[in-house]
């Protein structure tokens, strides 16, 4: 299987051109690629598809092989391969992605023939819960907002991030039975001013990763909706920043970030992982 390693702001998938090759049971593969030790490492596999209804179609897979709706960072790497690739032509500075949470419009900023960073429409966020909720955990009641922007995200606004245990802690927010049977992206906010929060994420299926498009996003609607921020919020994560941006007469939620490549690969996908 030939690969394209991606990444945007740390948040590190392997991406298949399905334009070319076929993926059998992708679900067991991104489990196999993504081991940091046993596969190529990752935070999942994304395929970069034909569609019918738009320039390509994303599927996207956590590292346990769990399929995603919407994946923000992922979307950005993928626009910027379709871009570079020629798989649209070379004057176009928009595309459209076909994902599960619907067609996701794409505009690019091109710098020496590569798309370098991409702002992507993500569409109206939806509350999942009433603006302040609590829920207990390992004895501490934690109060969230729960929002869906294609998939599913409780953010949680905290003092400090760096002190928390999410390795420990991850799965009880994950798996909270709030969120099941579907589990849920876990974000922890700290506001740092009205245009800029920091945060840490326990994505559900791949666990902390150094960036989630979607998370940001969700979180940044979060504090807008508390009144923590205004309608234009920087997001620092540990891989680096995103922009989002509320629209108000759309409703509609942008976010513009980076995305690169790092390296081209080929791996034989053992059988035995379709048996494991
Ligand atoms: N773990 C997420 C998918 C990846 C989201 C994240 N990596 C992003 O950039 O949005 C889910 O299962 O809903």
């Amino acid at each position: 299987m030939d690969f394209t390693k991606m990444q945007g702001i740390g948040n590190d998938y392997v991406y298949v051109d399905c334009f070319k090759e076929q993926v059998k049971e992708p679900g067991a593969v991104a489990r196999f690629i993504s081991d940091r030790r046993f596969g190529i490492g990752s935070d999942g596999l994304i395929l970069i598809c034909p569609s019918r209804i738009a320039d390509c179609r994303m599927e996207m897979y956590n590292t346990d092989g769990s399929q995603g709706k919407m994946c923000g960072n992922g979307i950005r790497c993928v626009g910027k391969y379709v871009y570079d690739h020629g798989l649209v032509p070379s004057d176009r500075r928009s595309l459209t992605v076909e994902t599960l949470a619907g067609v996701k419009e794409l505009r690019l900023e091109v710098e020496e023939g590569k798309a370098v960073r991409l702002t992507v429409d993500m569409g109206k966020p939806s509350l999942t819960s009433e603006i302040s909720e609590s829920v207990t955990i390992e004895g501490k009641e934690w109060n969230f907002t729960g929002i869906d922007v294609g998939n599913p995200h409780a953010v949680y606004f905290v003092e400090d991030t760096d002190s928390l245990d999410l390795e420990k802690m991850g799965p009880h927010f994950e798996y909270h039975e709030r969120f099941m049977p579907d589990r849920v992206n876990s974000e922890f906010i700290r506001v740092i001013d009205r245009n800029h929060i920091q945060m840490r994420v326990w994505e559900r299926g791949s666990g902390e990763t150094w960036a989630c498009g979607t998370g940001a996003a969700a979180s940044a609607m979060a504090s807008i909706l508390s009144g923590y921020t205004e309608d234009e919020v920087t997001v620092s994560l540990r891989g680096g920043d995103l922009k989002i941006r509320l629209d108000r007469e759309s409703g509609h939620l942008f976010m513009t970030g980076p995305a690169a490549e790092v390296f081209h690969g080929s791996i034989d996908i053992p059988d035995k992982i379709y048996y494991d």
